[in-house]
């Protein structure tokens, strides 16, 4: 599924409109509708819930079994028509003066007309109103729908008759901290307690980064109109939003790819990993393969007071199907490694009981017979520890892995970084504190752009970029963008990181490129996490080595 920015829906909006020659009121029209549909559906669901409406005369999703007989085989459109309980419903229209504005308005005649009491509450004057807004309101107007008179919020705020909001305040066009009127209107509606549904984004969402201003709508759902908003894919705009639903209009797909500089963003679904990144994520293993094909992971990490990592990493390389995974960690650790996970290999990374510069030849001797290099689980900090990672970036062209402490010796190597040379076969899988190390931000900094950050840095570096947390970002030194939405917060623990680095390292050994290992990596981490949580009487019990078992 495309994600787009603001700024890259408003030329769709204008590619639509001017140069394939679609209406602005036909999509103004078509988004009300989406937003009306959705507000019934939540309705319905409402009562079905409560045990209200399901039963005799309704069908299973409560939309009436009127029209639907066997003597009677004509269909109503189930999504707008009339439902029982619907009388019971009043909503609150909460208008802006912009397009956002329109679409709540336009949704006003359809609620109306599926039986539902609706009543608008204009932020500002009409006479104020875009020239969409303006038509929109009139025909609300004509259609008899109550306006309540005041523009703005009335000082009498009483939001007691209504049984939800449907906040179309602002959309894409607005910017910043919402201004009076709508920053008061957004704090009463949240301070309601009544459901809210917001057409397109929570008003008072970044669009573009999922920030939130100090007043910003908490919806119940959001009906996102044509296209994905990334605001609504990032934290904490994706916890305003509730549940999205992405709604065509009549805004072509065509659109998209028509304006410059055209969105290159994507949600990670089995459809996107399977036309977008091409990937087989079937996973058939072929009949006549044997380890060989399937690829031999490097582990290069592990050290006295963090071994676990580094075995987590392997076990997880070994689970997500690579051929043959080796771990190379100092010597004087070998014997309390040896045996503990039987289908893993063991080498001498450096000699002695910790890593050092000299290593470096070792390893790069090791790589040779390597498909992919997983460095940095549990690896810790030594003496020249920048010379040694450049020696293993610069001195081999086999994949690398980079995670946990081989970052932070990225991030001190600074900007001589550049002269290392570009590498396209690097994935870098940073949580937030690692990113910020590396950009030289604090955290807090980094995450107001998850999105941003992690393409700037894919392109500015050539590499693959993994912005890990909950929503994680992969970001291609090309500009690609991919967002992944499995996971579940159970996987907050330590030893998740050294799982996916496992799982990428062995879906690259496997033959995947970088792009493709990381996102799907993400992906199939995710999943692995949301089934470990299912099994585990509480999700807080959840370990990193259940999320591997459950790969
Ligand atoms: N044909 C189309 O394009 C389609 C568009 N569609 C819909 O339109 C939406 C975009 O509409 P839009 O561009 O009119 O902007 P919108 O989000 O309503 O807000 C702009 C208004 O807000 C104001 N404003 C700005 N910042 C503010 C602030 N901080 N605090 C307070 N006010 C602020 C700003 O006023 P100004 O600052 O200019 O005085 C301006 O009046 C889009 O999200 C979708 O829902 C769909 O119907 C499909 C077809
Ligand atoms: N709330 C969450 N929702 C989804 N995924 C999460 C959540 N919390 C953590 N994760 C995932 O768990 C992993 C944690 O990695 P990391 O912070 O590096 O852990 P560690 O360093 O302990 O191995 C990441 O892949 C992250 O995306
Ligand atoms: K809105």
């Amino acid at each position: 599924m495309l994600i787009v920015t603001s700024e890259q829906m408003r030329r769709i909006d204008r590619c639509t409109i001017d140069e394939l020659g679609i209406p602005a009121s036909a999509l103004m029209e078509s988004a009300g509708r989406a937003v009306a549909e959705e507000v019934l559906d939540f309705c319905r669901g409402r009562l079905h819930s409560a045990g209200g409406a399901a039963g005799a005369g309704t069908r299973p999703d409560g939309s009436p079994k009127r029209g639907v007989t066997s003597d009677s085989p004509v269909l109503e459109d189930k999504l707008i028509a009339p439902f029982d309980g619907a009388e019971r419903e009043h909503w609150l229209i909460l208008a802006g003066k912009g397009n956002n504005g329109g679409d709540g308005l336009a949704a006003a005649r359809y609620l109306q007309d599926a039986g539902i009491k609706v009543s608008i509450l204009c932020a500002e004057s009409p006479d104020s109103f875009s020239k969409e807004a303006s038509v929109q309101f009139a025909a609300a107007r004509r259609s008899g729908i109550p306006v309540l008179e005041t523009p703005g919020l009335p000082s009498d705020a009483d939001f007691g008759p209504y049984t939800g909001l449907v906040d179309a305040l602002l959309g894409v066009g607005a910017s910043g901290e919402p201004r009076e009127p709508y920053g008061g209107l957004i704090r009463a509606a949240n301070g309601s307690g009544l459901p809210i549904v917001a057409a397109d984004i929570p008003s008072g969402l970044n669009a573009d980064t999922g920030q939130t201003a100090q007043a910003c709508i908490r919806a119940e759902r959001t009906v996102c109109i044509a296209f994905l908003k990334a605001g609504l894919v990032q934290y904490p705009g994706a916890k305003a939003a509730g549940e999205v639903r992405v709604r065509a209009v009549g805004i072509p797909r065509l659109a998209a790819s028509r304006i410059d500089e055209g969105p290159n963003a994507h949600l990670i679904t089995e459809h996107s990993l399977r036309e977008t990144l091409e990937i087989d994520t079937s996973r058939k293993r072929a009949e006549d393969s044997h380890k060989g094909t399937y690829g031999h992971v490097l582990v290069v990490g592990g050290s006295r007071l963090m071994s676990g990592a580094g075995f987590m990493a392997s076990r997880a390389a070994l689970r997500i199907g690579s051929g043959l995974v080796t771990w190379a960690l100092p010597s004087a650790l070998l014997p309390d490694i040896v045996g503990h996970v039987p289908e893993l290999m063991v080498a001498e990374g450096a000699q002695g009981d910790g890593w050092n510069r000299d290593s470096a030849e070792t390893i790069l001797k090791l790589a040779e017979k390597m498909d992919v290099l997983a460095v940095g689980p549990g690896l810790g900090r030594f003496e020249d520890d920048t010379e040694w990672l450049k020696e293993l970036w610069t001195g081999s062209d086999v994949p690398l892995v980079i995670d946990a402490d081989g970052l932070n010796i990225l991030a001190d190597a600074g900007e001589s970084l550049k002269d290392w040379g570009r590498r396209e076969n690097v994935v870098l899988t940073p949580h937030p504190g690692e990113m910020g190390r590396l950009l030289g931000v604090p955290t807090a900094e980094l995450q107001k752009d998850r999105l941003g950050a992690a393409k700037a840095y894919a392109a500015e570096h050539g590499v693959t970029l993994v912005l890990k947390g909950a929503r994680t970002v992969v970001a291609s030194p090309e500009g690609a963008l991919f967002v992944n939405t499995t996971g579940h917060p159970g996987m907050s623990t330590g030893g998740t990181g050294d799982v996916l680095t496992g799982v990428v390292s062995g879906l690259l050994a496997q033959g995947l490129s970088p792009l493709q290992a990381a996102a799907f990596g993400v992906y199939l981490h995710g999943r692995a996490g949301e089934r470990a949580a299912e099994l585990r009487e509480h999700p807080a019990s959840l370990l990193a080595s259940d999320v591997i078992e459950a790969l």
